[in-house]
């Protein structure tokens, strides 16, 4: 089984994620809470009570599982392929996949890494929907005091079972677009790209900004469920489930909330994908 790929896929997430947290706390923001009247609305209002700090809360964790997380996606993609093509990442681009194979495999990058991107991402949304600034003196101190405080604490009032919450939407939202995600990448590729050569840095750049663009559109609406999910239970329980959760936001708010932070996702996922896969090309090429 060829390590690189893990090894690519981690180092090149996290080069995304730092670039896309600032934007991913104003998405998970306007999914999950109604004081804000949009995207520049948002921003302001981090900017002013939390200071540039407060865009980049909840990313210690995510950085710290992002080797797990994206080495998972990428390697289970990559082997995946190996396993319905045989063939390695080098010898693709003279002996293409198919869309089909393309797509299965990524189906199943997506589902395994939603798996171990659960726990994080729920800390993550956790302490990105707190709105105190840090270290304020009198003022009310943070539900929780960082990462693993706020592991600790869903552990310990909720059990194991407690770091899942939202891990069932969170699967039904990364298995088919990661199918999109690199079917969208590998048709742009192929579709600006000689035979038999690599693509250049701008093609990937621009394939994987728009697989990005394109796997975050679709995944949205179960973003938005996944990320209501997720901070359900805080104070009390309001959704029995997906279906509930998906049920009661349209009747409350109308089909709109599916679409919540659709534009700011993405916004981000342009610049993040972009990157993750130029790194993520470049360092298998190297390797
Ligand atoms: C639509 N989905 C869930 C994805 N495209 N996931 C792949 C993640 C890529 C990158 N770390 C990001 O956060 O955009």
């Amino acid at each position: 089984m060829p390590v690189e790929e893990f090894v690519a896929g981690w180092i090149s997430g996290a080069l995304g994620l730092v670039l896309g947290h600032p934007f991913d706390t104003v998405k998970v923001r306007l999914q999950t809470q109604t004081t804000y009247r949009g995207i520049v609305d948002c921003m302001v209002k981090i900017y002013r009570h939390e200071s540039l700090l407060g865009f980049f809360k909840g990313m210690s964790f995510p950085i710290a599982s992002i080797a797990l997380v994206n080495s998972v996606l990428f390697g289970v993609y990559s082997n995946s392929l190996l396993a319905l093509t045989a063939t390695s990442h080098q010898e693709r681009r003279t002996q293409p996949p198919s869309y089909t194979h393309v797509f299965i495999a990524g189906c199943t990058g997506g589902f395994l890494q939603a798996y171990f991107l659960a726990p994080f991402d729920l800390i993550k949304v956790r302490l990105q929907n707190q709105t105190e600034p840090r270290g304020q003196l009198g003022g009310p101190p943070p539900r929780y005091r960082g990462p693993m405080h706020c592991a600790a604490s869903i552990f310990q009032k909720e059990g194991p079972r407690g770091l899942f919450r939202g891990a069932w939407a969170l699967t039904l939202r990364d298995t088919p677009t990661l199918g999109i995600y690199f079917v969208t990448y590998e048709v742009l590729c192929r579709q600006y790209t000689p035979e038999g050569q690599n693509p250049s840095s701008a093609t990937v750049l621009v394939a994987g900004g728009f697989a990005g663009i394109a796997s975050w559109v679709t995944a949205t609406p179960l973003d938005v469920i996944k990320s209501r999910m997720q901070m359900d239970g805080l104070k009390r329980r309001a959704y029995q489930g997906v279906l509930d959760c998906m049920v009661s936001s349209v009747r409350q708010e109308g089909p709109g909330v599916f679409f919540r932070g659709v534009t700011i996702n993405s916004a981000r996922a342009f610049p993040v994908n972009a990157v993750t896969f130029l790194s993520y090309e470049y360092l298998l090429r190297w390797g």
